[in-house]
């Protein structure tokens, strides 16, 4: 596997290496010990899918807080997606930065989120499918989120978004001091 840490200090693109052969390929999407060896979390709590009908679905910007915070391992099965991250530690010099990646069926990228980020995604495809693991268990008293939209990041999202849940539609302004 190919790390790439990204701008926001902790977060990494992660690219598998491909063994080509006549049948195909074979890859490695996750590993306790090179995972282990640069200091990730390799606490696996949950392993979710999330699947999306429409091009322009947005989902997020999602995070849990303390004693739930969770790490995620995202990655796109089906279709593709314009993947984002918030950094939102208090302390860090990247705090209210943001970063976005493309994740596709077709480029097996994945994007390691730490603990302290929000998280969300835009679809880029009809019928695009995510994969995510967590490394904590799904605790709803201790989500937390930011509007996709909110002047605060000033997050670009390729598209118009063509689909939103009311509950991601109306995350109030984020506030430094919490949200
Ligand atoms: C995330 C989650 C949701 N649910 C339920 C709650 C609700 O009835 C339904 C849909 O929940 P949501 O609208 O929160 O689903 P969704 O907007 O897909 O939430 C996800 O968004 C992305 C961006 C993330 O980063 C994830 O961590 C997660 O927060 O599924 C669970 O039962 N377990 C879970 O782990």
């Amino acid at each position: 596997m190919i790390f790439s840490e990204t701008n926001l200090g902790g977060a990494y693109v992660i690219e598998p290496q491909f063994i080509q052969d006549e049948r195909g390929f074979f890859a490695r999407v996750w590993c306790k010990r090179e995972m282990g060896e640069l200091g990730l979390s390799t606490n696996l709590a949950q392993s979710n899918i999330s699947f999306n009908k429409y091009r322009g679905t947005l989902r997020g910007m999602h995070r849990q807080i303390e004693p739930a915070a969770e790490v995620k391992l995202v990655r796109c099965t089906k279709g593709a997606i314009y993947d984002v991250i918030v950094d939102l530690r208090p302390d860090s010099p990247t705090h209210m930065q943001w970063f976005g990646v493309e994740l596709t069926e077709q480029n097996h990228k994945m994007l390691y989120v730490p603990a302290g980020f929000a998280h969300g995604y835009q679809t880029l495809e009809d019928n695009s499918e995510v994969f995510y693991q967590v490394s904590e268990f799904y605790a709803p008293q201790y989500e937390r989120g930011a509007r996709y939209n909110d002047p605060a990041f000033g997050i670009v999202w390729p598209l118009e978004v063509a689909s939103v849940s009311d509950k991601d539609g109306s995350w109030p302004d984020y506030l430094p001091a919490g949200m």
